[in-house]
C-alpha cells in the first residue's frame, strides 16, 4: 500500500522541506512506495487529504510532514470519512503533537516508527469536534482554547516575528513576546462553562483551554492530567489573577506545576460549552478557529494513529518525548 506524505514546506521557516527531502531518500533507499503531496497555502492540507480519501472503499495511509497546524488540517481532511490512517513526521517548530502522542522527535526516528506500525493494528485515538456558535465547525486533535492563550497562539503563529525568531532558532521567544504584549491588554472575560451539563461561571476569567493531550505551545504541559485514549476532555480555567501571577503560571506551565494554583480549575467531561460576556479569540490546535461561543464535544477513539501508548498502568514518569 502506498504512503501519502502531506508535506507543508513552509513550516519551521522553510526547514521542514529539507526533512522532507531526507525523508524522501530513505524511502526510496528502502524501495517504499509513496506519493508526496505539497502544501501551498492555508487549508490546502485539508483540501489534500480530502481529495485523497474521497475515492471510496479504499483505505489510505496518510503521513503529515510539517508542524501542529499540518497535523491539525490532515485530521480535518480525514474526519468524519474515516478511510485514513495518519502517521506523523515532525517538522515543525512547536511539535506539541509528537510529545503528547509518543512519536520520536527527530524525524527520521519518526519514520522508522511509522514503517515498523504499518500492517498493524494503529491506536485509535480521541479527538475534540466543535462548533462555533454562527461559523466555522471543525475537529482537533491537541487542544481548543478562548481567550488570553488563544490571543498569544493566533498573534504568534500569524507574525512575522515567528518567521525572524525561528531564522536564529528561537522559535519559541516569539510567544513569550505575544505573552508579555497581551499581558497588559488583555481584559478579563465572564465565563460560563458547562461540562456535561453541570455548570461554571468564572467571574475575571482570563482563559479556557479544553486539552486533549497535555501539550501545547511549543512545551507547555498545560494539561498535565489529558490522556488522548481516555475518553474525556479536560478544560483548565484560570481566573481571578493578577498579571504578576500569570507570568509565575507561564513558568511553572512548562512541569504542569500550574494545576496547584488556586486560580487554576480543572474540570474533566464530554461535552462543553463555552459562553463568553464579550466575544472572544478561539483556537484549535493553535490555529485561528474563530470568535464567539462555541460548543465541543469529545469523539472518542475515532482516528487510527501510526504510534504505540505504553500499556495502561505502565505510564512512564517522564515521557520520552518530553526529553531534549
Ligand atoms: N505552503 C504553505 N505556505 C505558507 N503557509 C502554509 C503552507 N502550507 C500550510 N501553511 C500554513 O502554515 C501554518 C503553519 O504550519 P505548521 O503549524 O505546520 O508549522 P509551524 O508553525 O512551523 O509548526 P508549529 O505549529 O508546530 O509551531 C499553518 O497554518 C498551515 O496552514
Amino acid at each position: 500500500m502506498k504512503l501519502h506524505f502531506i508535506i507543508n514546506p513552509a513550516a519551521k521557516n522553510g526547514k521542514s522541506l529539507n526533512i522532507w527531502k531526507s525523508i524522501e531518500e530513505k524511502l526510496i533507499q528502502k524501495q517504499i512506495p509513496f506519493v508526496s503531496h505539497f502544501t501551498k497555502k492555508r487549508g490546502d492540507g485539508k483540501r489534500l487529504v480530502k481529495e485523497i480519501v474521497k475515492d471510496n472503499g479504499a483505505f489510505y495511509y496518510i503521513i503529515a510532514v510539517g508542524g501542529d497546524g499540518t497535523i491539525h488540517e490532515v485530521i480535518n481532511g480525514i474526519y468524519p470519512f474515516h478511510r485514513g490512517i495518519v502517521g506523523y513526521i515532525p517538522a515543525g517548530s512547536g511539535n506539541d503533537f509528537s510529545r503528547g502522542y509518543y512519536i520520536p522527535k527527530d524525524p527520521e526516528k519518526a519514520l522508522e516508527h511509522i514503517l515498523n506500525l504499518i500492517d498493524k493494528q494503529p491506536t485509535f485515538v480521541d479527538i475534540g469536534k466543535f462548533q462555533g456558535v454562527g461559523f466555522k465547525k471543525g475537529v482537533f486533535i491537541n487542544n481548543f482554547g478562548c481567550g488570553f492563550d488563544a490571543k498569544i497562539a493566533v498573534g504568534a503563529n500569524e507574525s512575522n516575528f515567528k518567521r525572524i525568531f525561528n531564522r536564529f532558532g528561537f522559535g519559541k521567544l516569539v510567544y513569550v513576546y505575544y505573552l508579555i504584549k497581551e499581558l497588559f491588554r488583555h481584559r478579563p472575560l465572564t465565563i460560563s462553562v458547562d461540562v456535561d451539563d453541570r455548570r461554571k461561571v468564572f467571574k475575571k476569567a482570563w482563559f479556557v483551554t479544553v486539552s486533549n493531550q497535555p501539550y501545547y505551545g511549543g512545551g507547555m504541559k498545560i494539561s498535565p492530567e489529558s490522556d488522548p485514549v481516555d475518553g474525556q476532555l479536560e478544560v483548565i480555567v484560570v481566573h481571578n489573577i493578577s498579571k504578576f501571577k500569570i507570568l509565575t503560571l507561564f513558568m511553572t506551565v512548562f512541569w504542569g506545576k500550574h494545576i496547584q494554583m488556586k486560580e487554576v480549575t480543572i474540570l474533566k467531561g464530554k461535552r462543553i460549552r463555552i459562553r463568553t460576556d464579550v466575544p472572544s479569540i478561539l483556537h484549535a490546535d493553535g490555529e485561528y478557529a474563530g470568535v464567539g461561543n462555541v460548543d465541543i464535544e469529545l469523539v472518542p477513539r475515532s482516528i487510527p494513529l501510526l504510534t504505540e501508548f505504553p500499556r495502561e498502568g505502565a505510564f512512564p514518569t517522564v515521557r520520552e518525548t518530553d526529553k531534549g
